[in-house]
């Protein structure tokens, strides 16, 4: 599991740790660990240029320390001052004593990013608040249209280390060096997209961290969570799930959930709607309906939403499925007929899977607004419809009702998964671990792990089909199989 941690756990632990070690030991390994990245991304440290953008914080104190050590082997080392009375005092008085040289006023500055073959980008770390200050704008755009590698001192500048949101301008790295645990703002987009790839480095501080905000989970954890078949297994106890999805004129949407259900593992799925000889002609092993979730048999949990359309039936279906006593999925338009109050009064559990604009028209706003603030969104979701709410996009969150949990995020997911259909998919996948008794947070985020991994598979562009006949060698990949 990879674990976020937020702002002020991360300097309670940093204070913990401290008050145990000699001074200046935490940015000493901190230091370390960036300059070893910076030679790695350099190649040959020696006659090379690096400049460092330097805030009024600890953060750019570490980027301080890291370039003296680079100045020490032989790199000609720029300090950009951006608040020259305020730079950390014995970071500059190292780098001064290796050789570097600093600079404050602005054109100078720019040139010297400009023929720069690595930036450290240490403006600001987990004390940055409300996006980056004109001076400092105009220095990340230089990094980023300069040839240089831009390396990130704990976050990219300018990103909300807590929430991921990015509220002004802020610095696009192609390497993030963090300390101690990831911040919400590495995994979250749209910061995450600004970050790069990320390493995550130990400076001592593990012990003293408390509980996590966020995880994202892995191969290892996948592969414990995903049921496997025993030698007891019949078809209920494997799962039999229910889809309640399709209309005669969106039938493909019900091929391509059922399609979703039979590749994770159900023992059966059980089809109700008009969609049935089109699941059939593609999935003969399909239990159809052609009636309502009423009268389609038990199942240990329902997916209903995609392709129903918004007429009369569609209500009932939805309604139905939501009276059952067993875990609900919703999804595409059974989203857009939901009452919060229904979905709270529900005795089991109720997964919710909207993408931006879905979960927008949920919470009243607008999907920019969404998309700007994901974590918010996913939390506030699911503590209104008393709901597991997976949220879509490149960084899928999955957040449960009580919000006494680490929101997960999902990090397999890939460009290639914004087609048509894809979301169909996925209802299938999550609904068949709902059957096999999956808690919903796990079947949500197992499921979403699994999308973007056949995604992944399947290579470059692909159709929803391709996605879901992909899904097999996803889990056998995740099991280490
Ligand atoms: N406390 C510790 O022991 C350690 C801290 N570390 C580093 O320290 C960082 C945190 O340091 P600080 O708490 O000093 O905070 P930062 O260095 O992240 O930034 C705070 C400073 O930046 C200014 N500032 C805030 N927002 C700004 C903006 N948008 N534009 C320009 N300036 C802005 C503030 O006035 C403040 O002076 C971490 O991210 C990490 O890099 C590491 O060295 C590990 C050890
Ligand atoms: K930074």
């Amino acid at each position: 599991m990879r674990y976020g941690h937020d702002v002020a756990n991360v300097r309670a632990a940093e204070q913990a740790t401290m008050a145990r070690l000699p001074g200046g030991l935490l940015m000493q390994r901190a230091a370390a660990a960036l300059a070893a990245t910076g030679a790695e991304a350099l190649g040959r440290v020696y006659g090379t240029r690096v400049v460092v953008l330097t805030g009024s914080g600890a953060n750019g104190g570490d980027a301080l320390f890291a370039a003296a050590r680079l100045a020490r082997r032989g790199a000609g080392v720029t300090a950009v001052l951006i608040t020259p009375d305020r730079a950390h005092r014995e970071g500059l008085a190292a780098l001064l004593a290796a050789g570097g040289r600093t600079v404050t006023a602005p054109d100078a500055s720019l040139r010297a990013v400009a023929s720069a073959d690595l930036v450290l980008d240490g403006i600001t770390g987990i004390g940055g608040t409300g996006g980056l200050r004109p001076a400092a704008e105009s220095l990340a755009e230089a990094a980023r249209t300069s040839d240089a590698a831009v390396l990130a001192v704990d976050l990219p500048s300018g990103v909300d280390a807590d929430t991921g949101e990015v509220p002004g301008a802020a610095v696009r790295a192609d390497v993030t060096v963090t300390f101690g645990t990831y911040k919400p703002a590495l995994l979250v987009d749209p910061a995450a997209e600004l970050a790069g790839a990320l390493r995550l480095v130990d400076i001592g501080i593990g012990p003293d961290l408390g509980a996590p905000v966020l995880e994202a989970l892995q191969h290892a954890d996948v592969a414990a969570l995903l049921p496997r078949p025993g030698g007891e297994s019949d078809k209920y106890r494997r799962g039999v799930v229910g889809v309640a999805a399709g209309s005669a004129r969106y039938p493909g949407a019900a091929v391509l959930a059922v399609s979703g259900a039979l590749r994770a593992g159900a023992g059966a799925v059980r089809y109700a709607g008009p969609g049935g000889e089109a699941v059939l002609a593609r999935h003969p092993e399909v239990l159809v309906t052609a009636g309502s979730p009423h009268a389609a048999g038990r199942v240990q949990a329902w997916v209903v939403g995609p392709g129903l359309g918004d007429g009369a039936d569609a209500r009932t279906t939805v309604s139905e499925a939501l009276a059952t006593d067993v875990p609900v999925l919703v999804d595409a338009d059974g989203l857009r007929m939901l009452d919060p109050r229904t979905v709270r009064a529900r005795t089991a559990p109720t997964v919710l899977t909207p993408h931006a604009g879905e979960a927008a028209a949920l919470l009243g706003r607008v999907r920019e607004d969404v998309e700007a603030h994901r974590l918010d969104s996913v939390r506030e979701l699911a503590a209104r419809f008393g709901a597991t709410v997976l949220l879509k996009g490149s960084t899928t969150l999955v957040a449960d009702p009580s919000g006494e949990t680490p929101v997960r995020v999902n990090a397999t997911g890939t460009a290639w998964l914004a087609t048509a259909g894809s979301g169909d998919v996925l209802s299938g996948l999550c609904g068949s671990l709902l059957a096999a008794g999956l808690a919903p947070r796990d079947a949500a985020s197992c499921a979403a792990y699994l999308h973007g991994l056949a995604a992944r598979l399947a290579q470059g562009p692909l159709s929803a089909m391709d996605v879901a006949e992909a899904v097999p060698a996803a889990w056998r990949n995740a099991m280490g199989a």
